[in-house]
């Protein structure tokens, strides 16, 4: 086994993409799932490592690293994809919201990468992490406050990072705007949030995996964010 990539998040949506696509390109992968999704037999039967992993706590994010640890003893990359997109309006309980946003978006990230720095760098070869964050990092997001926040939070986390591991680690971040739509998206808001770029189009998984194979390949990218937003900042 060569040193595999931890993606977390991977049972869906662009983590799932992100995990096909590493597959195919001949890498192991450790994974998180936090749903017992279908794919994720998929990706065991292509010989993913597959770890259950609700981050709801202290002992859960624990738990997930020793597990980590007990299937590898070396790391190609991680990739900090698991996220939940949630919102005042759908959370009165805002003290709860923040501590979940802070958690899954801040914390998660931040313990991972201290607690498995050095399975980075047990090759001699270059290792990354690479942060997901969001578009919403340089504007803020008067809908999802507490988001936006943990996403910032994640963003500094990048440079922080970045100048600690350097220079066999190189730590990055891709801030994606609107990538895929969600299956409860209704039309008005598709069509409202299509006109927010330039571009004006629902790109879909594969300008994350172009961002990431760029960032991957680098010898020399560090501390930096690429940002994945068809223009998004100009409109
Ligand atoms: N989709 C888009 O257009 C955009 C995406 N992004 C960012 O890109 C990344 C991927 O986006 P997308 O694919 O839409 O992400 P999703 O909203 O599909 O979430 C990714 C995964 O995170 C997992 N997850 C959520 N909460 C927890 C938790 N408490 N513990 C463990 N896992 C958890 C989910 O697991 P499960 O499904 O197994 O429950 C899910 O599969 C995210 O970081 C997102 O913020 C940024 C801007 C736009
Ligand atoms: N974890 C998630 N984060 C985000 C999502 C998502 O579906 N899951 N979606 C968005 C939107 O596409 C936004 O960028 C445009 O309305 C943001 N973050």
């Amino acid at each position: 086994m060569t040193s595999p990539i931890l993606i977390t998040g991977a049972g869906q949506r662009i983590g799932l993409a992100i995990a096909h696509h590493l597959l195919r390109q001949g890498h192991d992968l450790i994974l998180s799932y936090r749903t017992q999704h279908a794919e994720i037999q998929e990706l065991e039967s292509l010989g993913a490592i597959c770890i259950q992993a609700n981050f709801i706590d202290n002992a859960s994010i624990d738990h997930f690293i020793n597990q980590i640890k007990q299937h590898t003893s070396c790391l190609r990359g991680i990739i900090h994809n698991a996220s939940s997109w949630d919102c005042e309006k759908n959370n009165p309980d805002f003290a709860s919201l923040f501590d979940d946003m802070m958690r899954i978006h801040a914390k998660v990230p931040y313990l991972i990468n201290l607690a498995c720095s050095k399975l980075l760098t047990v090759t001699p070869d270059k290792t990354d992490i690479v942060h997901l964050t969001d578009y919403v990092v340089e504007t803020g997001s008067p809908k999802h406050i507490a988001y936006a926040a943990s996403k910032a939070a994640l963003d500094n986390m990048t440079k922080s990072f970045a100048s600690k591991l350097a220079p066999q680690v190189k730590v990055n971040a891709i801030a994606p705007s609107l990538i895929i739509f969600n299956q409860n998206d209704d039309e008005e808001y598709k069509a409202k949030t299509l006109k927010k770029s330039l571009m004006e189009i629902e790109p879909g998984s594969k300008e994350i995996l172009n961002c990431l194979d760029m960032l991957l390949s680098s010898s020399y990218i560090t501390g930096r964010t690429i940002q994945v937003d068809g223009g998004r900042h100009l409109k």
